[in-house]
């Protein structure tokens, strides 16, 4: 594995014809350090998604390279892609996209199956211990929660044991407590395990539990800071805040990671969007 599982290099994706087609990732150029965790924002439109997909070989870009461990994708058949992805990718949706005839268990070995390995209980059992849900696994999404189903599709993307995790608006279907359970999972995975985690979110508090913030803008990143940045006096306090983990972001150079309790605040990420969106 490299120190930059998901490198992407002048992305550049045009839907539609060229002549009246949208860009919607437009010469994008970004890098993701392994075991750090990096918040997607921007303002709608502005490429989150199809950043995510092209990333996680879900797309083709229209010009330029993504590199996941090592591998350049567009050279790739569709099999081999698909096959990479198995393998080295794991996403998470906002609605989880879960089986609801088949047990936690059973949804979770599902990419094992899908892979062809016979699943072995013992990985399954401990996907699910990693999201908290070992005495959950002979139940079926309809009999969990909402925050229950988003972490067996968690269990679900890990199981695979993928270089990075993508996860598209992961608590946008929960509420406030249950999102928090959630993003401090996605934390713990990036802190504990060394797990790499991409995730689009639309709001500041979700985006605190990162090390790294990307704006997007036209299809552009057009701001990006870490928690180092933001530096040891920012406000990461209150109960919804991040847990002030913070990490050195791919392309800051592998600085030494900030001080505890320096996490991103809400407050500061707020403000760059505002920013942001006062410029557009
Ligand atoms: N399949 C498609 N066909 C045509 N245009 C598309 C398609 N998917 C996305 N787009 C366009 O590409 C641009 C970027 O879309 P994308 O979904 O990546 O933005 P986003 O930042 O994720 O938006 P949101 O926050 O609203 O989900 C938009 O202008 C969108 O209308």
């Amino acid at each position: 594995m490299t120190d930059e599982p998901v490198q992407l290099w002048s992305v550049r994706k045009v839907y539609g014809s060229a002549a009246g087609g949208v860009t919607a990732l437009d010469d994008m150029t970004v890098s993701f350090r392994a075991g750090t965790f990096t918040a997607v924002m921007g303002p709608s439109g502005s490429g989150k998604s199809t950043l995510l997909h092209c990333a996680a070989g879900l797309d083709r870009p229209t010009d330029g390279k993504v590199i996941i461990d090592g591998t350049d994708l567009g050279p790739l058949g569709e099999t081999a892609l698909t096959l990479l992805r198995r393998k080295r990718i794991g996403f998470v949706f906002q609605a989880f996209n879960l089986v609801s005839a088949l047990t936690a268990e059973q949804n979770v070995a599902l990419p094992l199956r899908l892979a062809g390995v016979r699943p072995r209980g013992s990985e399954v059992r401990a996907a699910l211990a990693e999201v908290g849900l070992a005495d959950r696994a002979r139940h079926r999404p309809g009999e969990l929660s909402g925050g229950e189903q988003q972490r067996v599709a968690i269990a679900r993307a890990l199981v695979t044991r993928p270089s990075v995790l993508f996860a598209d608006e992961p608590t946008g279907a929960l509420d406030r407590a249950t999102s928090r359970d959630v993003l401090r999972l996605l934390r713990d995975l990036a802190d504990r395990q060394g797990q790499t985690v991409v995730m689009v979110t639309h709001d500041p508090v979700a985006a605190s539990y990162a090390d790294r913030v990307l704006l997007l803008a036209d299809g552009r990143v057009v701001d990006e800071f870490t928690a180092a940045d933001a530096g040891p006096g920012s406000p990461a306090s209150g109960s919804d805040a991040g847990p002030g983990s913070p990490g050195s972001g791919p392309g800051s150079g592998g600085a030494g990671r900030a001080p505890a309790g320096a996490g991103l605040s809400p407050e500061l990420i707020a403000a760059r969007m505002a920013a942001l969106e006062a410029s557009c």
